[in-house]
């Protein structure tokens, strides 16, 4: 199992926004937590990537308690959250070739950096600074930057955000071979197309503080 909660409570100090919550998440698996503004989606993605605690239970990943500083956990989990941060000097082509290089060695039948940026239409704007670039062109960036390190577990906050709907498929169809390249992927999303086209199981969040 890739990723598993017990009894997950989730929420700001007695503030609880998600309570008791059970997932058990596989190779293969792509889970799509849906739900209205402000049921805890992010709040839930933040704590399985470590970088808030959760008020109660368990969050275990590759059956080890979460740890962002272990470099186990950091191997094993790509997450896009919140915003990015970027090199004003480094372009889009120079973003990708550094991950890549940080991440070697890339184990075989991982995607394939170029391809990548073909899919997502990067290649288009690869010389391209990042202050230079639309809202839509920097978030098909930095999924070509999340999807290019090799990981197990792959968050994502509202991955539709500024796309186009020709780039919410195409993140949709991404998100399937990740998980058939033995990954999981838990996202939040409002996007019927992407959820969809990831082939995802939604997990809606109800809003009962009314
Ligand atoms: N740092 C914080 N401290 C306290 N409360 C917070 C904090 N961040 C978010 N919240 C509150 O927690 C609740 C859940 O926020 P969260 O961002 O998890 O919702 P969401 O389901 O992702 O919403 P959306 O669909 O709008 O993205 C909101 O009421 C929000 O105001």
């Amino acid at each position: 199992m890739i990723l598993r909660t017990e009894g997950l409570d989730v929420g700001y100090r007695d503030r609880v926004l998600i309570r008791g919550l059970r997932l058990a998440v596989d190779a293969g698996d792509v889970l799509a937590v849906t739900g209205p503004n402000g049921v805890g989606k992010s709040t839930l993605l933040r704590c399985l990537a470590g970088l808030i605690r959760p008020l109660g239970g368990r969050i275990l990943v590759q059956g080890a308690p979460v740890d962002e500083r272990s470099p186990a956990f950091r191997r094993t989990v790509a997450s896009l959250l919140d915003t990015s941060a970027w090199y004003p000097n480094l372009t889009a082509g120079e973003h990708l070739e550094f991950v890549q290089l940080v991440n070697r060695p890339v184990p075989a039948g991982w995607f394939e950096a170029g391809a990548l940026a073909a899919r997502l239409g990067v290649s288009r704007f690869a010389s391209v600074l990042p202050g230079q670039l639309s809202s839509g062109q920097r978030q098909r960036l930095a999924l070509t930057l999340a999807l290019a390190r090799p990981s197990r577990l792959l968050l994502l906050d509202e991955p539709e955000r500024h796309l186009d709907e020709a780039g919410r498929t195409a993140v949709g169809a991404l998100l399937r071979d990740y998980a058939r390249r033995a990954g999981a992927v838990v996202l939040a999303s409002h996007d019927p197309t992407l959820i969809a086209a990831a082939g995802a199981q939604p997990l809606d969040v109800p809003d009962w503080h009314g």
